[in-house]
């Protein structure tokens, strides 16, 4: 699966024509138009560090891989009901600090955005739960410029070893709770993945809180590159897939 973002998102559609489907992401959050469901529950993240396994850089982002064989990194509660693994986390950022998340507040883009994707256990496998409607379950946290975050440094300490395209490296006991914000507030919908194979397969639990991280930090997400090592660099960034049409969908919000 090699998705190059210079023939970008608008082309996607092509090869994957799920891509103009009813249920699409990112997509533009209307905090007046949520509408608050008393009947959401708490999200319960519960990880285990020791489940962090490698971190790799896969050619449009990178992403830290979890060991999902057995329950102990889980997501439960909030609108899913059952049982979802951790799989991996994986950030999208731009160019510059206008922009970079793929859901957006009012029209607002932040930096960046993190995903946290989890897969429902009622399924064999990650791979067969990620083409079920209710298989997947990605929580997104934005990322502000402010304060120097000590908890995603260890994150971006990693990057030299994982600069091009294909290059891995082990990445131990990492806890992403560490990554959360304080409040768990959160706005729900049925959506997709918003990277080919763009599957309709995802529930949205996007946090209203964002994380900050200082610009130092920011600009280290922009020394990670698209292209493999002796080819002609490439800057990882702007990997995200701007908003798609709601299509009649409802928001969501845990809170009021
Ligand atoms: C079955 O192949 C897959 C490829 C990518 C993904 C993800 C997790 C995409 C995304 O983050 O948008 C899932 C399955
Ligand atoms: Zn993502």
């Amino acid at each position: 699966l090699s998705i190059s973002w210079f023939n970008g998102p608008d082309k996607w559609g092509d090869e994957y024509p799920v891509a103009n489907g009813p249920r699409q992401s990112p997509i533009d959050i209307v905090p007046n138009e949520a509408v608050y469901d008393s009947s959401l529950k708490a999200l319960k993240l519960s990880y285990d560090p020791s489940n962090s396994k490698g971190i790799l850089n896969n050619g449009h982002s990178f992403q830290v891989d979890f060991v999902d064989d057995t329950d102990s990194s889980t997501l439960t509660g909030g609108p899913i009901s059952g049982t979802y693994r951790l799989r991996q986390f994986h950030f999208h950022w731009g160019a510059s600090d206008d922009r970079g998340s793929e859901h957006t507040v009012n029209g607002i883009k932040f930096p960046c955005e993190l995903h946290l994707v989890h897969w429902n256990t009622k399924y064999p496998s990650f791979g067969e739960a990620a083409s079920q409607p209710d298989g997947l379950a990605v929580v997104g946290v934005f990322l502000k410029i402010g304060a120097a975050n000590p908890r995603i440094q260890k994150v971006l300490d990693s990057f030299d070893a994982i600069k091009t395209k294909g290059k891995q490296t082990t990445f131990d006991n990492f806890d992403p709770m560490t990554l959360l914000p304080a409040s768990l507030d959160y706005w729900t919908y049925d959506g997709s993945l918003t990277t080919p194979p763009l599957l309709e397969s995802v529930t949205w639990i996007v946090l209203k809180e964002p994380i900050s991280v200082n610009p130092a930090q920011m600009d280290k997400f922009r020394s990670l590159l698209f292209t493999g090592e002796g080819e002609s660099p490439c800057c990882m960034v702007d990997n995200y897939r701007p908003p798609q049409p709601l299509k009649g969908r409802q928001v969501r919000a845990s809170f009021k």
